[in-house]
């Protein structure tokens, strides 16, 4: 390209490849996703989230004795200090629940104890404690919106009981705490999406893993991305019933709106994790007795294909069956946010290792160069 040809721009990087990774794999063609080379079906159907954060961030599956000591060590990091204990109840709680976990994390970096060298162990270890203290700040957030006290951590559940417990009191049923796993799972790691790029291009100027997942979670809060789960449950609350499906989507085309939980940057045939998550929720509603959302859902995603051909993503079975599981809407995105931490940090150790500034060219369109008046 000479200086005077115009640069080709691809306009939100779609379709550039912009480096390599180990961590994940997605095969639009094949409707294919492997974490570190294991498909995420299998992982889903056989593995705890624990097992599948040790995958992601050391490249095997644990063997027991490996998984006993992580899961030491994650159970006994749990709790929020009392710094972060006052932080958080000082946070207005009528702002949007992904603002505390941004905000706690962001505090969660002025107090770390490690040095702030990114060796890959530093880095393990602050991406540890992250994982462990997430669920406590989002369950305890979650609490105080519906004016209860928090409930402290319990050592003798895994991570997705302990949460549960933490927002509800109790231990749901295996029926629903598998399927939220299953969710926890799914949501973990999906290669160079916007919120990962985001840590990857903070880790690139060499700044610290704290700052690289708060820039992550502010990615990830925008309804292209993870804040679909919310927007699909509050669409489904507005469509009340599978008979009013046709006349919704007629206003909503008619208007030119996007509809939530639909369609995705890479996969144009279906995201290959929603037979997974769909299965969870067809679970979930059985088991409940409360099939209206399901209804919805299979009416929405057929009307959708029959008249767009576009296809649900992971965000449209996960906003249902977390509103069946309890949870408050604006906890959704926040939930993914406990998963995704895990696939962020596990990008922001690939790319320190690796490093190279992320730094792309812009074409300017602005107006030519003239004097200041003086
Ligand atoms: C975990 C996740 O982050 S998964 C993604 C979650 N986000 C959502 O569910 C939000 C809704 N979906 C979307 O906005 C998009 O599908 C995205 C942003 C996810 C991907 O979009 P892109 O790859 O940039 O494609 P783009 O938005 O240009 O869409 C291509 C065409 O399909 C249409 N389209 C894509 N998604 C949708 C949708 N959900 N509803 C209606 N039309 C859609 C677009 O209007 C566009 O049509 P046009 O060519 O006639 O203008
Ligand atoms: O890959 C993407 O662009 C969005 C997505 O599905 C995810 O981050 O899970």
């Amino acid at each position: 390209m000479t200086s005077t040809e115009a640069p080709e721009i691809r306009k939100g990087l779609a379709g550039v490849v912009v480096d390599n990774t180990a961590i994940s794999k997605v095969v639009p063609e094949t409707n294919s996703l492997t974490y570190r080379g294991y498909a995420v079906q299998d992982l889903a159907a056989h593995c705890s989230f624990e097992e599948v954060a040790y995958l992601l961030w050391h490249g095997e599956l644990p063997t027991p004795s490996q998984l006993q000591q992580f899961s030491q060590k994650e159970r006994a990091s749990r709790r929020l200090d009392r710094a972060g204990e006052s932080v958080l109840t000082r946070i207005p709680d009528n702002c949007h629940p992904m603002d505390v976990c941004r905000t706690m994390i962001s505090f969660l970096g002025t107090t770390d104890p490690d040095e702030d060298v990114p060796t890959p162990q530093a880095n393990l270890a602050k991406a540890q404690r992250m994982f462990a203290v997430l669920p406590t700040i989002v369950a305890a957030d979650m609490r105080r919106r519906r004016g209860l006290e928090p409930i402290a951590p319990h050592h003798g559940y895994g991570y997705a009981e302990n949460f549960l417990n933490m927002c509800f009191g109790s231990v749901p049923d295996p029926v629903i705490v598998k399927a939220f796993e299953q969710s926890l799972i799914l949501y973990a790691e999906h290669s160079f999406n916007a919120s990962t790029f985001a840590a990857r291009v903070v880790t690139s100027t060499t700044s610290d893993i704290y700052s690289a997942v708060t820039a992550a979670i502010g990615a990830l809060k925008g309804s292209l991305h993870g804040g679909a789960n919310e927007a699909v449950m509050h669409d489904m609350i507005d469509i009340d019933r599978p008979e009013r499906v046709t006349e919704w989507l007629d206003g909503m085309r008619e208007r030119k709106e996007k509809i939530m939980g639909f369609g995705h940057r890479v996969y144009k045939n279906g995201d290959s994790r929603v037979p997974t998550m769909h299965e969870a929720l067809v679970r979930v509603s059985d088991h409940l007795g409360e099939p209206k959302w399901l209804a919805i859902y299979d009416e929405l995603a057929r009307q959708m294909d029959e008249r767009t051909g576009i296809k649900p993503n992971l965000d449209f079975p996960t906003g249902p069956a977390y509103h069946l599981m309890g949870f408050d809407i604006g906890s959704f995105t926040p939930i993914f946010v406990m998963a995704r931490v895990t696939g962020w940090t596990a990008h922001i150790i690939e790319q320190t290792g690796d490093n190279a500034l992320i730094r792309p060219l812009s074409a300017y369109n602005g107006s030519p160069q003239r004097p200041v008046k003086a």
